[in-house]
Parts: C-alpha cells; structure tokens; sequence
C-alpha cells in the first residue's frame, strides 16, 4: 500500500471545505502505487482520488501533469481530470504536502496482460503520443540516460546486497548507454511510466489511462520500450514475441515509426529497463520507516536488462521491419 504521509480527519475536511465536493463520506488509503500517496475519496458529490504528492515529483512540475491531463483529455483520451477548488486552483496543500483531487476513472488494471490487452495498449500509446501534440509546457525527462548515473552513485556500494555482480553490471551497462545513447528521435510528450497498473480496461477496451506523474518530452519510442519491457514479459520474466508484435503492430497502425526509432529501439529497450532497474533498487533500500508500501523488485528489470543485451536488431522482438 502506498500511504507514505497519514492525514487526520480534522485536516481533510478544513482541505475538503475549500472545494464545492459536498462533505466526506469517506476517505481509505488506496492498496496499490509506490510513489505518492493516494486515496480514495467519496464525498457528496461522488468519487474521486485524493493525491498527496511525495519525494519524487516536484511541487514545480505539477502545473505539466495536472495541465497535461486536461490536454490529453480535449484530445480524447480518457484521464484523470483535476478537480478545482473554489479559488480555481487545482492544487492545494494537506498534511504538509503539495496535493490535487482528481476525477475517479472506473475499469480494471489487468495483472496478467495478454496479446489482445498489448495490442489495445499499443495503440492508446500512439494515441496519447499524437494526442500530447500542442500541448505548450515542456518538462526534460529527469529520469533519462543523463539522470541514471546520479542516482545509481550513492548506493553503488550496497548493490551487490541485492544481487551478486549487479554494482558491476549497472556500471558497464551505464558506460555503455551514455556513450551511444540516441539522439534526435522523433519526440513529444511522452507517460514514461505506462504499466499495467496504471492502465484500466474494461474487458479488452482501454477504459482510462492514470498516474501522469513521470510524464515529460522524450522520444516516443522510448515510451513504446518501456511499455514492451512492462508489458510483453511473462510472469517468469521471459520476453514473449507474440505479446511484442501484438504492441509493436496496434502501435505503428496509429502512429508510424520511423527507420530511426526502428534502429534504435534495442538501446531503448535496455535504458528503460535500465531506468526501472535503478529507481526499484533504490527505493528497495530507501523504504521510510512506517510507510505503507509494496517496493517492485528489481530483480525483474536485472532479468529483462540481460535479455535486451542480448538483442542485436528490432526484428529479434518478433517485429516486422517498418
Ligand atoms: N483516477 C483514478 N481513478 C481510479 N483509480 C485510480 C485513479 N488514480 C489512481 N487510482 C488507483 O490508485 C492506485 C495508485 O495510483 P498511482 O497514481 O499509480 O500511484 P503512484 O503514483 O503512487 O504509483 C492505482 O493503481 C489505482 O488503483
Ligand atoms: N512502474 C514503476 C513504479 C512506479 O509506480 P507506479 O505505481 O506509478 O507504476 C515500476 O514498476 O518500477
């Protein structure tokens, strides 16, 4: 469960009082996430989700996700909607921490994604990456090829507790990526963060989109190889090409790649799963004492590395040349 901050019922309704929500009916930490907390909020007025915003998300970038979600939603994308308060501000402080309510979205995340979930996926993707068109505020991606070796610096040390050979494994492969890193790639604002748990379906339609909170302008295909290291995986951690294809084909169906993102899609491959790696194996070490948390395991992202370094072209995903 992620609750990293408690907040006490005196708090939340002088918060609650400053929107015209109705009054609380209730207010129950949410059991999944590991970066913010999160609640689940019903109030006179129906349900929503309440966010306290924690370590990782910058109080200045919020104006981009919560502005980026009503972007993307004119566009036809179905997401979380900001909920303003009576003095037209969708941003708030409780408990200490920067906070917003936004619009509950009904539909399931699916544990177990299969080809025809893949597919929908792909091609929400391609929808949102299209849809992220004009949207006017920039933000870098912070957790990109540049951001990885600060991270990994401090606790470089204590990477062998979590795997025998992984301090040297993560120092090569960062060698590696930031000396060939692509540059130039087709870009826009891309989620950064498009698991399946933050995807609802109802049956096998996408039915909303959530957690916009890494959301920043970056190459789209790097969007599309962390959607394939999240997505196309079997639960032994095993690529599987059909799952591949079934993104990869739904994907460019909407949105073309080009013979760019087609070259480079291997190295993205690896500094996504990469990326996810160093943020698990960190917060596996950092987890607050009293938190209310699940951290994801970074063996995972050590198992999937290993597979993409192993990938000499795009076609040994299973995709068809473009
Ligand atoms: N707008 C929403 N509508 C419905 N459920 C939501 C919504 N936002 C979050 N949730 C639920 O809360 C969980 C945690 O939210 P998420 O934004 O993924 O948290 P975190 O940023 O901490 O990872 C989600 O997995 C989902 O179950
Ligand atoms: N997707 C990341 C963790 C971020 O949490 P989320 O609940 O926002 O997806 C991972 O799997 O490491």
């Amino acid at each position: 469960m992620a609750v990293y901050t408690q907040v006490d019922d005196e708090e939340l309704s002088a918060f609650l009082a400053t929107y015209d929500l109705g009054e609380l009916l209730s207010c129950k930490g949410i059991a999944e996430g590991v970066e913010n907390s999160n609640f689940y909020l019903h109030a006179g007025a129906g349900s929503f989700i309440l966010t306290l915003y924690e370590k990782r998300v910058a109080e200045a970038d919020l104006p981009f996700f919560l502005g980026l979600m009503e972007h993307l939603a004119a566009a036809g994308l179905v997401c979380p909607q900001p909920v303003r308060n009576r003095a037209g501000s969708a941003l708030g402080r409780l408990a200490g921490r920067p906070a917003a309510i936004v619009t509950f979205l009904d539909g399931l995340a699916v544990n177990h994604p299969e080809e025809a979930h893949c597919a929908a996926l792909g091609e929400k993707l391609a929808q949102l990456h299209l849809g992220g068109g004009g949207f006017t505020l920039r933000r870098p991606n912070a957790l990109s090829v540049s951001g990885w070796r600060p991270l990994f610096q401090p606790y470089s040390e204590r990477a062998d507790e979590v795997a025998p050979g992984l301090r040297a494994l993560i120092s090569d492969e960062l060698d590696r990526l930031e000396e060939s890193w692509p540059k130039n790639l087709p870009s826009g604002v891309i989620h950064a963060d498009l698991f399946p748990d933050n995807v609802l379906f109802l049956g096998e339609r996408v039915s909303g989109l959530i957690d916009f909170y890494f959301a920043c302008n970056d190459a789209f295909a790097y969007d599309l190889a962390v959607c394939l290291n999240a997505w196309c995986f079997d639960s032994s951690w095993t690529y599987n090409p059909a799952k591949g294809r079934a993104m990869f084909e739904a994907y460019r169906r909407v949105r073309p790649l080009d013979p760019t993102e087609w070259a480079a899609f291997p190295l993205l491959a690896r500094g996504a799963a990469m990326r996810f790696l160093l943020t698990r194996f960190v917060d596996a070490l950092n987890v607050p004492p009293g938190a209310l948390v699940r951290p994801k395991d970074p063996r995972e992202y050590i198992a999937k590395l290993a597979f993409h370094q192993k990938v000499a072209d795009a076609r040994d995903y299973g995709f068809t040349s473009p």
